[in-house]
């Protein structure tokens, strides 16, 4: 465990030493593999940095108004008196994060979405129809939710293996996965349907979570379905579907993942996670804020390029159930993690699935002589197990469905 100094610790030190080095001799492929690592912070920032996730756990019921800046002090003060057990679990973890060469993400701002400004509708159906991917700011989830989560996951997965094998599969790979030989560094969790507060309740009972984790779980899920249901929305309408063809995703399942990546000293370089495209319609992803190394394939020059993360933002990614709903206009993204850093790394996925029905097939709306119907109509379930049975992991098995 690295303890937190008033400095940075060795191995933080070590870890910047490291990329320094890396820096000086790499060539530009070099680098984009050493990805997002800043150097480290001056003790100003740094005291800016250990406020981020103050007051979360003093105020579950305050959740809702931010609460206002204090100083270093006051905030160190008010931690050893009021801070849960969960928060003082995330205040010893190391901090990186910054890049040099990072992918043009768009930054969508969900406020100015819909009625409000045409011109950002229009750029979050471009960032969806080009890259397949975008980060939303004005979200309305409460940064305390975030911090508090991220701790909580970090507790989950501290628990014991026998626990963590209980979470099984309701869909293939949606319950506790393992590290395999494929991702020797990569473990989740899993829950369906993090819509139903009942399933959340299952969740974390099966897992015999504390009480503290269990509230922070469901609270979390809850605002994340409205934070998805809520960008679905957007750019269902920024595609010009009318209000009775986009109320529906309120209903559609929503798969939870928690994702934790066991990187050392010797891990540095190689592959988090494989290249892939999620499944699903779109995906609201929580980052690591410390630990950079998502990587997306950028389609106008078909490389890979670092993602930084952005504290308080979440990153969308359109999955293959996006692809074929949107008759091929919106583009799913391939992307893959990389190890950059030797501390362990965590992000967290909530995954908009397909209709209640499992049926995907694109609205008429979509479909005319220019752009006739280009998949057959399928099922969800069925797809996932194509996906998974054939090793087609980054959206081949979209081909197999042709119409
Ligand atoms: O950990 C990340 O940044 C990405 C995770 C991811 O791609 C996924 O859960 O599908
Ligand atoms: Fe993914």
């Amino acid at each position: 465990m690295i303890k937190r100094r008033r400095g940075w610790s060795g191995v933080e030190r070590n870890v910047w030493y490291f990329v320094q080095q890396a820096k000086r001799k790499a060539t530009s492929v070099a680098l984009s593999v050493v990805g997002p690592v800043r150097r480290p912070p001056r003790q100003s920032e740094q005291r800016g940095a250990a406020r981020v996730p103050h007051g979360v756990a003093a105020s579950l019921s305050r959740r809702t108004q931010p609460t206002p800046l204090k100083t270093a002090r006051e905030s160190e003060t008010r931690h050893r008196h009021r801070a849960s057990p969960i928060l003082r679990h995330t205040r010893t973890q190391p901090f990186f994060c910054g890049a040099a060469e990072m992918a043009k993400v768009p930054v969508i701002d969900l406020r100015l979405t819909g009625a409000a400004s045409p011109e950002e509708s229009a750029r979050l159906r471009e960032a969806c129809e080009r890259l397949g991917c975008f980060r939303v700011t004005g979200h309305g989830a409460p940064p305390e939710l975030l911090a508090e989560m991220k701790a909580a996951v970090r507790l989950l997965f501290d628990l014991p293996d026998d626990a963590k094998r209980r979470n099984t599969d309701v869909i293939p790979g949606s319950g506790y996965v393992a590290p395999s030989a494929t991702n020797a560094l990569y473990e989740a969790f899993g829950l369906l349907d993090a819509a139903a507060p009942a399933d959340v309740d299952a969740f974390c009972a099966r897992l015999d979570a504390p009480p503290g984790v269990r509230e922070t779980v469901k609270a979390y899920a809850e605002k994340m379905h409205d934070v998805i249901v809520d960008v679905a929305g957007k750019l269902a309408s920024s595609m010009g579907l009318d209000q009775e063809e986009r109320c529906s995703f309120k209903d559609w399942p929503c798969q939870f993942r928690i994702n934790k990546y066991n990187y050392t000293e010797d891990t540095v370089g190689s592959s988090g996670v494989q290249v892939h495209t999620d499944s699903s319609f779109l995906t609201v992803l929580q980052e690591d804020e410390c630990v950079g190394g998502l990587e997306v394939l950028d389609p106008a020059t078909g490389e890979f390029v670092p993602v930084d993360p952005v504290a308080g933002s979440f990153l969308i990614n359109i999955g293959d159930v996006g692809t074929a709903w949107s008759n091929g206009r919106l583009h799913n993204v391939k992307h893959r993690v990389r190890c950059v850093a030797p501390v362990p790394r965590i992000s967290i996925a909530m995954f908009l699935l397909a209709p209640k029905d499992g049926r995907v097939s694109a609205p008429e709306t979509f479909v005319d002589a220019d752009r006739p119907r280009r998949y057959k109509a399928f099922n969800y379930d069925d797809y996932r197990r194509l996906r998974m049975s054939n090793g087609e992991h980054a959206g081949e098995a979209l081909a197999r469905l042709e119409a």
